[in-house]
């Protein structure tokens, strides 16, 4: 629980409490405790190895936790698989694309909306296709895809393909949406357009609720411009959680990772 500006206490969306994954020898998470609140952008950095995957993996449900609870909303999800955890509003995008490429971008976006709406062949013909064509259609626009709506997304730049594959994520109009790497291999002139991007689908006020997000990026001056929050995970276990202000003058997060 947190208390806003205006002193109301308000829950946290996304409650992890003592998460810990062990790999044999390796402790790849340690015991980890934060919260995410609704609304909010949580970033999430560390070195190579310092666990972030397996933390994100575990929230997901793709690994289960050798300790610890997920709480979404105050309910304990920590053994829900992914797609249990996809119907309560968590959506994710990969570090790898996870675009079709035969398929087109807008088929793409409707694909992402089955689990959500059964198959894609009972959508097709179920009457008025339960909106997600203009779901799809609003979001197409939004990422500025309109002119490849219709393409192959295999024939899109790798920086476009990664955009289809966030707006992907959207499809199911998640309460908290996981990002792992939204940068990774982005040309870096696309960089400050996805940023851009989610900072506008944060706050946008036509949607019925707004999106929090977690991101784990390497890409610091990305996490920086658009994180409320940012979490520094070092050796699997929280360094430091604190506004960018205070992670970039923290003086163990410079000596153990900013700094080098
Ligand atoms: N399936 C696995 N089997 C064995 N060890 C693993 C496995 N997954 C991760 N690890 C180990 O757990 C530790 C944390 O790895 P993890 O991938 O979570 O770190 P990370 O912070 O996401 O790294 P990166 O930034 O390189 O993606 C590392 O030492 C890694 O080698």
């Amino acid at each position: 629980m947190r208390a806003d500006r205006e002193g109301a206490v308000r829950r946290p969306l996304l409650k992890v409490s003592g998460l810990r994954k062990r790999y044999g020898a390796i402790q790849a998470v340690g015991g980890v405790d934060f919260e995410v609140f609704p609304g909010e952008i949580f970033g999430v950095i560390g070195p190579n190895g310092s666990g972030k995957t397996t933390l994100f993996n575990s929230m997901l449900g793709q690994i289960t936790a050798d300790e610890g609870r997920i709480e979404l909303n105050g309910e304990d999800v920590t053994r829900l698989g992914p797609l249990a955890l996809n119907r309560k509003g968590v959506g994710r995008t990969f570090q790898t694309l996870q675009v079709f490429g035969k398929m087109t971008v807008r088929d793409n976006l409707l694909v992402a909306a089955q689990e959500h709406h059964g198959s894609m062949l009972g959508r097709m013909f179920a009457p008025g296709d339960c909106g997600l064509g203009a779901r799809a259609d609003a979001l197409i626009d939004r990422f500025r895809m309109r002119h490849v709506a219709d393409k192959k997304a295999g024939e899109l730049s790798y920086g476009q393909q990664k955009l289809v594959d966030i707006a992907m994520a959207f499809m199911s109009e998640p309460a908290l949406v996981l990002l792992d790497e939204p940068c990774a291999g982005v040309n870096p002139s696309l960089v400050g357009g996805i940023g851009s991007l989610l900072k506008d689908l944060n706050r946008n006020p036509a949607a019925a609720r707004r999106s929090s997000f977690v991101v784990i990026e390497h890409n610091m001056d990305f996490v920086m411009d658009l994180c409320h929050r940012v979490m520094v995970m070092v050796e699997g276990t929280v360094m430091a959680i604190g506004t960018p202000d205070e992670i970039r003058s923290n003086k163990r997060v410079l000596d153990a990772y900013l700094g080098s």
